[in-house]
C-alpha cells in the first residue's frame, strides 16, 4: 500500500496542492506541520520543508521514518539555465547534484565528498508516469540535470560556475538533499520543478513576480501525476 509524501520547500509551493483536498488532519512535529489526506485510496503525507538543504533533508526524512512513506514526490519552483527553459515550463530531474559542496582543496571533483557521489539519479519509474501524463495532456516537460545550493543564484558567474562544472539545466536550494536522503533511504522519488526566473541578475525580481504561477504550473502537473499512481 503506497503512503505518498509530497513535498515542497516554501508554502506558496504546497498551497496549490493542499487546495485539491478536504479532511486533512494537521500533525505538529519538529517545527514544522505535516498534512495528512486521502485521495483515491492513496494516504498522502503533504509539508512544505522551509528552504534549503538542511531543512528539505529534515523534512524528507521525517516523512519517510516517521510518517512511513514509502515514495516521495517533490514540486516547486527553480532557477533555468539551460536557455530552452522559460519562465513557466515544466522540468522534471534525471538526476541531481550539489553545487556548493567543494573540497576541490584535495584535488575532489566538486559536488563529491567520500562515501557521496556528485549526482542522484531519480526514479526511472516516475519519471515514465510523468511522461505518460505529460503527453497525455499534452504538456511540453523538459528532462533535465537540477543543481541544489543553499543560496538564490542571482548572477551570471554563478549560474555559468553551475552550468559548466555540472551541465545543469536548471537550479534550486533543495532537490538534491531530498535525493540524497531518499536514496540512501531506498525510497523512489521524483523532483518537478517549473521555471521562476533564470538565475541571474533579475532573478529576484521575477522570482517574486512567477513565484506563485509557476509554483501553480508544478501544482497542477503533480497532481496529475498522482492520479495515475
Ligand atoms: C524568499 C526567496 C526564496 C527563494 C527560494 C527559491 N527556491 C529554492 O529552491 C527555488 C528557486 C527559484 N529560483 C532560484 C534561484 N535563482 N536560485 C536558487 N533557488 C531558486
Amino acid at each position: 500500500m503506497t503512503k505518498l509524501a509530497i513535498m515542497g520547500a516554501m508554502e506558496e509551493e504546497i498551497e496549490p496542492l493542499l487546495s485539491y483536498f478536504d479532511n486533512i488532519k494537521i500533525t505538529n512535529y519538529a517545527d514544522n506541520k505535516y498534512y495528512e489526506v486521502n485521495y483515491n485510496g492513496l494516504e498522502i503525507v503533504i509539508a512544505y520543508s522551509k528552504i534549503g538543504k538542511v531543512f528539505a533533508s529534515l523534512t524528507a526524512s521525517t516523512m519517510i521514518q516517521k510518517f512511513g512513506c514509502d515514495t516521495l514526490l517533490f514540486s516547486g519552483v527553480a532557477g533555468g539555465i539551460n536557455p530552452s527553459l522559460k519562465i513557466g515550463d515544466l522540468i522534471i530531474a534525471d538526476k541531481l547534484c550539489q553545487h556548493d559542496l567543494d573540497i576541490t582543496a584535495f584535488g575532489h571533483p566538486n559536488g563529491y565528498v567520500p562515501g557521496g557521489k556528485i549526482f542522484v539519479e531519480t526514479s526511472n519509474e516516475l519519471r515514465e508516469v510523468a511522461k505518460k501524463v505529460a503527453q497525455e495532456n499534452k504538456l511540453d516537460v523538459f528532462e533535465g540535470i537540477i543543481a541544489t545550493g543553499d543560496q538564490f543564484v542571482h548572477s551570471k558567474e554563478r549560474k555559468e560556475f553551475v552550468q559548466e562544472k555540472f551541465n545543469a539545466d536548471a537550479l534550486e536550494m533543495e532537490g538534491a538533499s531530498v535525493a540524497v536522503i531518499c536514496d540512501s533511504l531506498n525510497i523512489p522519488f521524483f523532483i518537478l520543478r517549473a521555471i521562476s526566473d533564470v538565475a541571474d541578475m533579475d532573478a529576484g525580481f521575477d522570482f517574486d513576480e512567477f513565484l506563485k504561477s509557476s509554483a501553480k504550473n508544478s501544482a497542477n502537473f503533480l497532481i496529475k501525476i498522482v492520479e495515475q499512481l
